[in-house]
């Protein structure tokens, strides 16, 4: 089954709930993980049954990354905030580095964010 993670910061978290519930039939479809309290707040706000990780300050984002490297996901949705640094950027960076070794697909967007969500269903 097709898995996926979908991640966002404070600022961006509505966004990604509005998108989760825009997009809600197709995200049944896949098996979602997400970081703590982005997966709190997917449960809350939509029906989709999420797999939770640790927070992402606290290693969320790490542990989504481990999936990368192995081979266990086949896209995420990163909704960060282009405004407001984050105390664990390190573990962003990380992230994002690892999905490009593993060519993964990441949408940093919600533009792009709908493309990967329509081009996985395919
Ligand atoms: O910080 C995050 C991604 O870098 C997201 O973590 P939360 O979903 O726990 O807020």
């Amino acid at each position: 089954m097709t898995r996926i993670a979908l991640i966002a910061h404070d600022e961006t978290k509505p966004e990604l709930i509005e998108f989760a519930r825009t997009h809600e039939t197709q995200l049944q479809e896949y098996d979602l993980i997400a970081t703590g309290t982005t997966g709190k707040r997917l449960l809350e706000g939509t029906d989709l049954e999420v797999e939770r990780k640790e927070s992402g300050p606290l290693g969320g984002d790490l542990m989504i990354g481990a999936e990368v490297a192995a081979g266990e996901l086949d896209g995420i949705v990163f909704l960060r905030d282009p405004l407001r640094a984050q105390p664990h950027e390190p573990d962003i960076s990380a992230l994002l580095r690892i999905c490009d070794v593993h060519d993964t697909a990441i949408a940093t967007n919600l533009a792009s964010a709908s493309f990967l969500i329509e081009g996985l269903a395919e």
